[in-house]
């Protein structure tokens, strides 16, 4: 298997734009595949850019055209506060993107963390509930070992942690589980759920949006050196190979020297 493709665009409106393609290119596969689009979504940064790609006006064809009742949205992983909590993952989708989708375009499915229990379950039982509900859409005829998720799109910190599996951390060594609690997440707030590298590994696409000086450092650790194969993100790329996109901007793979390409 080859490895991921990396992405570099001028500024984050171009990289809008073929991120854009990108994601609809991948509904219409799997619309024409089994009727629905199931992706999961990261927090961070991620939802502000995925707005801008999906909220701008497209070419009016059919194949850029979003057809947010196939979807159904997941998290890639989620914090274990209320839903209208300023750190809730599904919050921060809501705000930038599902409250401004025009009518006309229809509504997604959004499965979110049990609003229940989140105050008071603890994180492995709000994961368990999670990865039912995974299993009710991804399992509901067949037993599998792993969900096949359309896409999933992903975030990078700076420590190299992409959903809320972190560098280090044993939760990162899990085979089984499709969702895990954590409780010492280093970044705050500490207790989170997340879904399992096997999983992430298993979707059909996988993309990193990585936007921002910020980013520098962490991508040419990623993408250029040994250690970087060894944190969450870069065992990503090693297990999810040609499957897997970067999408950044120019700011973020400055300095660099992995090949980097401009259009999809
Ligand atoms: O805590 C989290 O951080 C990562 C990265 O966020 P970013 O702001 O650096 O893009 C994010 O992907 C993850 O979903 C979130 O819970």
């Amino acid at each position: 298997m080859s490895g991921p493709s990396l992405y570099s665009f001028a500024d984050v409106d171009s990289l809008a734009q073929q991120l854009r393609q990108y994601v609809l290119n991948s509904q219409n596969a799997a619309v024409s595949r089994h009727g629905n689009f199931r992706m999961a979504v990261s927090g961070g940064s991620l939802p502000n850019t995925l707005a801008k790609a999906l909220l701008t006006k497209g070419d009016g064809s059919s194949e850029d055209t979003p057809l947010f009742s196939k979807w159904e949205i997941f998290f890639a992983d989620e914090r274990a506060v209320p839903l209208d909590h300023p750190d809730s993952n599904y919050r921060l989708i809501k705000d930038e993107l599902l409250d401004k989708i025009p009518s006309a375009l229809g509504s997604p499915t959004v499965h979110t963390i049990d609003a229940e229990r989140v105050k008071t379950g603890s994180a492995d039982e709000l994961a368990d509930l999670y990865q039912e509900d995974l299993k009710r859409s991804f399992a509901a005829k067949d037993s599998i070992k792993v969900p096949t998720f359309d896409l999933i799109l992903l975030g990078v910190g700076p420590d190299g942690h992409t959903c809320s599996l972190f560098p280090g951390h044993p939760q990162l060594r899990e085979k089984d589980a499709w969702v895990v609690g954590i409780t010492d997440s280093p970044k705050p707030p500490p207790k989170r759920i997340t879904l399992t590298l096997p999983v992430v590994a298993q979707a059909v696409n996988i993309a990193f949006v990585a936007t921002g000086g910020g980013k520098q450092d962490i991508l040419r650790k990623i993408f250029d050196t040994e250690e970087g194969s060894s944190l969450p993100s870069g065992l990503v790329n090693v297990e999810a190979g040609e499957k897997v996109s970067w999408f950044a901007d120019n700011a973020a793979t400055e300095g660099v020297s992995f090949p980097k390409r401009s259009s999809l």
